[in-house]
């Protein structure tokens, strides 16, 4: 028999988790429930989750890595696969607030039940307080989601004019040598007339933004192209993103975009800061840092991005949690030098980002994990479900012009509007 902690009555019982096989399950996202539904997809690979066997609210991303390790130390697992594919078995999902005086709350929970599917492979993990007699069934999804209806639109934090402004304000303050580049953003909100059902904006996002990671972590969903580090096995990789153009109609336009972009000074030097910023935080822990020479174009369906793939190896003990707590916030998101850009932020933005433009993603029993920034996204609200905030922010430096910017931000807000199906796909209109 296995004795757990419980048994002696002073501790909580120990978390017994079994992995198995299963056929596959069809599309991840179509099994989520209406509640606590967690998900975590890319090209249709990846986890969907559902059940709390434990959550925590960690102060800071040490802190979650603290507790998680000692949970995952702790557990008895009754099944596993042979072999197993990143997710399988044991894991926590979780998002962390960009900045720790945020109201908003960083969040760390492990699932009861996970689904996963990669490489070809589909497993069930249950994480129960006690043994588990049978494996349930996979449950498909017994309410689907509905689109929202009737959604009205209304300004976030700052106008449009007054966003503009901030941004010409930044820009003559690195004008003064104070800084060398700031991230700022800019909220808009939608209300529709039902309770936005978060599933439904994961499985469009999912089908649309198919290369980015789509995730729903407690109410916040989107759909991010930029990984601030994965960790398998000794394996560490970090895609770093900054440059950016909408896109236009396609075809040879968008050809002459990307090359435009490949060029340009301005996104090459804002580029160099994320990439710089990344690489230096990455060093203390790892080992074979590799910085490609020059970014590629990353195309997605709204903009193109300049971007870098940064690889090392980890150095014993250099967790996915502990490798994301030393790069967030990274340039892409903050800015040159991190904590002019810090104290900066929030008196220009007058905005609380909570979750937006943190980590987001994974971690199992062994420290591997993915964590994005929470791009692309909206935080439905907790005490009104049928309103969503939307986030969006753009690196500004020396030749930033605020028009310009105005229409980077409109064009990263472009995959949630579509997702809530305030605009028809795949065309733009202008910003709300
Ligand atoms: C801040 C955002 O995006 C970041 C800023 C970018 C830029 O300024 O070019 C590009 C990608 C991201 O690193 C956002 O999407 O909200």
């Amino acid at each position: 028999m296995i004795e757990t902690a419980g048994e002696t009555g002073t501790a909580p019982p120990r978390l017994h988790v079994s992995t198995a096989e299963i056929d596959d399950p069809g599309p991840l996202e179509a099994l989520l429930p209406p509640d606590g539904a967690l998900a975590w997809v890319r090209r249709g690979d990846g986890m969907v989750a559902w059940g709390e066997a434990d959550r925590y609210k960690p102060t800071s991303i040490a802190d979650a890595e603290e507790w998680w390790s000692g949970l995952s130390r702790d557990v008895v697992v009754t099944d596993a696969l042979d072999d197993p594919p990143a997710g399988a078995g044991l894991l926590a999902f979780g998002s962390f607030v960009f900045d720790p005086d945020s109201a908003g709350r960083s969040t760390l929970v492990v699932p009861s039940t996970v689904v996963g599917r990669r490489d070809g492979r589909a497993w069930l993990t249950r994480v129960t307080a006690g043994p588990e007699p049978v494996a349930p069934p996979v449950p498909t999804a017994t309410v689907p989601p509905r689109a929202p209806r009737g959604l009205r639109w209304s300004a976030g934090t700052l106008s449009p004019e007054a966003w503009q402004d901030a941004v010409s304000e930044a820009v003559r303050r690195i004008g003064t040598g104070a800084l060398d580049k700031v991230v700022l953003a800019r909220d808009v909100v939608a209300t529709a007339e039902d309770e936005i059902d978060p599933r439904w904006l994961v499985g469009r996002l999912a089908d649309r933004y198919a290369s980015c990671w789509t995730y729903l972590v407690d109410g916040l969903v989107g759909a991010t192209p930029e990984m601030l580090v994965r960790r398998q096995g000794g394996l560490v990789t970090s895609r770093v993103l900054a440059g950016t153009i909408r896109r236009s109609a396609g075809g040879d336009a968008d050809l002459n975009l990307a090359a435009a972009l490949a060029r340009s000074s301005k996104d090459l030097e804002e580029h160099e800061y994320a990439v710089a910023s990344v690489a230096r935080a990455l060093a203390p822990s790892c080992s074979a840092v590799h910085v490609p020479d020059a970014p590629y174009v990353l195309e997605l369906p709204n903009v193109l991005h300049l971007a870098t793939d940064v690889t090392a190896v980890a150095r014993p003990g250099a967790t996915a949690l502990g490798l994301a707590a030393a790069l967030h916030p990274s340039a892409a998101v903050c800015g040159t030098p991190t904590d002019v850009a810090r104290t900066l932020i929030p008196a220009l933005e007058h905005l609380d980002r909570e979750r937006y433009a943190g980590p987001v993603g994974w971690v199992d029993a062994a420290g591997d994990g993915e964590w994005a920034i929470a791009l692309r996204c909206g935080q439905v609200e907790e005490t009104d479900a049928r309103r969503i905030r939307l986030f969006a922010g753009c690196g500004i430096v020396a030749g930033s012009d605020p028009a310009a910017e105005l229409a980077e931000s409109a064009a990263k807000l472009l995959p949630m509007r579509e997702a809530l199906g305030d605009l028809p796909l795949p065309v733009a209109t202008p910003a709300p």
